[in-house]
C-alpha cells in the first residue's frame, strides 16, 4: 500500500488511487452489488424525513448498533469478501474497524450531501477508510469556517481514501450529484463505533 498524504490544512488525508488492482475492484463491485441487501435509508432534511438519494446498508459486528431518528438498526452481518477487506485494512492501517457503511450510487442523480462523520460514538479523531468501486465520482471537502480551504478529488475504482486526525472536526465532505452520464458506484466507509447513538442527518 502506498498512501500518499494530500495537502489540506487542518485535515489528515491519505490517498492510494490504486489500492486494489482493476480486476479485483471490478470483481468486488459485482459481488457486493449482488450480495449486499441494499436498502433505502430515511434521512432528516430541513426537519422532514425523506428517502436518501442512494441505496445503503449498515454492516458490522453485533455491538456496532446504529440508532437513527428514534429507530435502531441492527448491523447486517459481514459478507465474506467484506470481512476479508476489513482484515486487510486493519493490518495495513494498524487500526480496528467494527462496521462499514456501504452506499450504492445508482447514477449521477444519486449523491451524498454535506456532512461530517463526527457522531460522538466515532470518538474525537476517527479513522475512516473509504474504498471506492465502480464509476469514478468526485468527492469534495470544505472547511467548516474558511470556504477557501477546499479540495476536490476524483475517486476511481479501487482507490482508498483515509480520513483521520482533525478531518471530521474541521471539514465537511460530500459526493455531489452530476449531470454527466455515470454508471453505478459503490463506496465503503469502514468505521469503528462505540456503544450508544450513531447517526446524524446527511
Ligand atoms: O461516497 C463517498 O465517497 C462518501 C461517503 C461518505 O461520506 C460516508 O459514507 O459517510
Ligand atoms: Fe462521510
Amino acid at each position: 500500500m502506498s498512501l500518499r498524504p494530500l495537502p489540506l490544512e487542518g485535515a489528515q488525508l491519505g490517498f492510494d488511487r490504486e489500492w486494489l488492482p482493476a480486476g479485483e475492484a471490478a470483481a468486488l463491485f459485482g459481488e457486493l452489488r449482488a450480495a449486499v441487501p441494499w436498502e433505502v435509508h430515511r434521512i432528516r432534511l430541513f426537519g422532514r424525513e425523506v428517502d436518501s438519494p442512494r441505496l445503503s446498508c449498515w454492516i458490522g459486528d453485533r455491538e456496532a448498533v446504529y440508532r437513527y431518528s428514534g429507530a435502531r438498526f441492527e448491523p447486517h452481518p459481514w459478507p465474506a469478501r467484506l470481512a476479508e477487506l476489513r482484515g486487510r485494512l486493519e493490518r495495513e492501517l494498524g487500526t480496528g474497524f467494527n462496521s462499514v457503511l456501504a452506499n450504492l450510487y445508482r447514477g449521477g442523480r444519486d449523491s451524498m450531501g454535506w456532512h461530517s462523520d463526527d457522531e460522538p460514538e466515532l470518538g474525537p479523531a476517527p479513522v475512516i477508510a473509504s474504498v471506492s468501486l465502480g464509476a469514478t465520482r468526485r468527492f469534495v471537502l470544505k472547511h467548516r469556517r474558511d470556504p477557501a480551504r477546499r479540495l476536490a478529488l476524483d475517486l476511481p475504482p479501487g482507490s482508498l481514501l483515509v480520513m483521520s486526525g482533525d478531518t471530521q472536526r474541521n471539514y465537511r465532505h460530500a459526493l455531489p450529484r452530476t449531470a454527466k452520464v455515470v454508471g453505478e458506484r459503490i463506496n465503503l466507509t469502514f468505521r469503528c463505533v462505540g456503544p450508544g447513538v450513531w447517526g446524524a442527518s446527511r
